[in-house]
């Protein structure tokens, strides 16, 4: 336990050295985030969420080692989906760079960790759905779904920081729990390199001049993490958890990204445009403003991963797992289709409150 709080206080201090150098960095070469259009922050706000943490980790687990060789294959991937998300905050690459890129990425993870998605485990109660080598493409589908997902998720302060801090206590709770020990440290490393990302993000230090953003850098690295772990926990000899488990450790990036997809090819738009129309954006129309979303999304995702683990420790039946969560999602995606009306009917409440309290 001892060696381990050496390994996590020394993630914390080195991403947040990498932070303080890195920021006058970006201010000078222009890798900022400048508000237009859909981008309402306010300033010129550095992009260097994401090096910062993947350099207090990469400088961590390369110090430390962790057992086995499979972390040189995460800091290898990791490194390359970071420089692609650099190139992208620079250059705003295109979807088809990026989906190629990211499906290399996936093949080296699988290639790397020997493993892949190839059981969906005992969804029917007649024994584990094996994939075979159709695991292969369903696995660089699920890579790219969950690094587009986070991506896309990393629009208000805290929202991507939290959402996988999250994700990486539960992963960590459960392959502590399930007697993954050795793979429970890395999301542990994550969660005290996110620490002082947050706080810079959520301008906690600094006096409202050192905010920073993650950058597409940040998001996708994260998004790698997490399935990357979540392939480690569910698919391994050793797996401490089952495949449908993941899905509820994942649930809100994921359901905000098929909703959003399905949205937009219902109205006959493109899936890969971006727009204001996420579930963050959606609490802001409510009237909420950045932080009150921050704790109603956050607070959900807790409550739906809490769900996965407490499932996957009762025993609940795969089944049932995989029908309540997409019946959880039928449900989030009927709200959505009314959420205009929601949104007039909040509006009308709020005023006719605001009325009450004048007269
Ligand atoms: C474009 C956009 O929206 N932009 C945002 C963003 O702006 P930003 O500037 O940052 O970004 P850009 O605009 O520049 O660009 C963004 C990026 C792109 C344009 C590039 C590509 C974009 C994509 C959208 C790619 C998505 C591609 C896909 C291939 C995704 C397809 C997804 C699916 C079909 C979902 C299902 C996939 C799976 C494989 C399921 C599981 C997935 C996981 C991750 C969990 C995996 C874990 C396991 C170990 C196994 C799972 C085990 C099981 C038991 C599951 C098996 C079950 C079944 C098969 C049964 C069926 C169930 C399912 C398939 C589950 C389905 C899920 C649900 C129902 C939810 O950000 C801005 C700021 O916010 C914003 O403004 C802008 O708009
Ligand atoms: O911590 C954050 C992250 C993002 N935002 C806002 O969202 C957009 C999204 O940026 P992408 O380049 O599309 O990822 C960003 O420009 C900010 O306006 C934020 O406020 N806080």
């Amino acid at each position: 336990m001892r060696e381990h709080m050496v390994l996590f206080i020394t993630t914390f201090v080195l991403t947040l050295l990498a932070i303080f150098i890195l920021i006058p960095v970006a201010n000078r070469i222009g890798l900022v985030d400048k508000p237009h259009g859909r981008k309402q922050h306010v300033g010129a706000i550095p992009l260097i969420g994401g090096i910062s943490v993947f350099t207090g980790v990469a400088i961590t687990l390369s110090v430390f080692g962790l057992p086995g060789d499979t972390h040189w294959y995460y800091l290898l991937c990791g490194g390359t989906i970071v420089i692609l998300g650099v190139f992208d905050d620079f250059l705003d690459l295109s979807v088809k760079i990026r989906l190629v890129a990211q499906v290399m990425i996936a093949l080296v993870m699988m290639y790397g960790l020997q493993l892949y998605v190839g059981n969906l485990g005992d969804l029917f109660g007649l024994g584990a759905v094996g994939l075979g080598y159709v695991g292969i493409p369903f696995t660089v589908i699920a890579v790219i779904a969950a690094i587009n997902a986070f991506n896309m998720i990393d629009g208000i302060d805290g929202l991507a920081g939290m959402l996988s801090g999250v994700s990486f206590v539960s992963l960590t709770l459960m392959m502590g729990i399930g007697g993954q020990l050795e793979h429970a440290v890395l999301p542990m490393v994550l969660v005290f390199a996110l620490i002082p990302y947050l706080m810079f993000n959520l301008d906690l230090v600094g006096k409202g001049k050192g905010k920073i953003f993650m950058g597409d850098a940040g998001s996708m690295l994260i998004g790698l993490s997490v399935i990357w772990l979540l392939i480690v926990g569910s698919q391994s000899d050793s797996a401490s958890f089952r495949p449908v488990t993941a899905l509820w450790v994942i649930a809100v990036p994921l359901m905000d990204m098929v909703a959003i997809m399905i949205r937009r090819i219902r109205k006959g738009q493109s899936p890969f445009i971006a727009d204001r129309e996420h579930l963050h954006h959606i609490f802001l129309r409510l009237g909420l403003n950045s932080r009150q979303a921050l704790v109603v999304i956050t607070s959900l995702a807790a409550m739906l991963a809490t769900i996965g683990v407490v499932g996957e420790y009762l025993m609940v039946p795969d089944l049932i797992m995989l029908l309540l969560f997409l019946l959880i999602f039928a449900l989030y995606s009927m709200s959505l289709q009314y959420i205009w009306r929601i949104t007039r009917f909040v509006k009308r409440y709020k005023a006719k409150q605001r009325a009450k309290k004048n007269s």
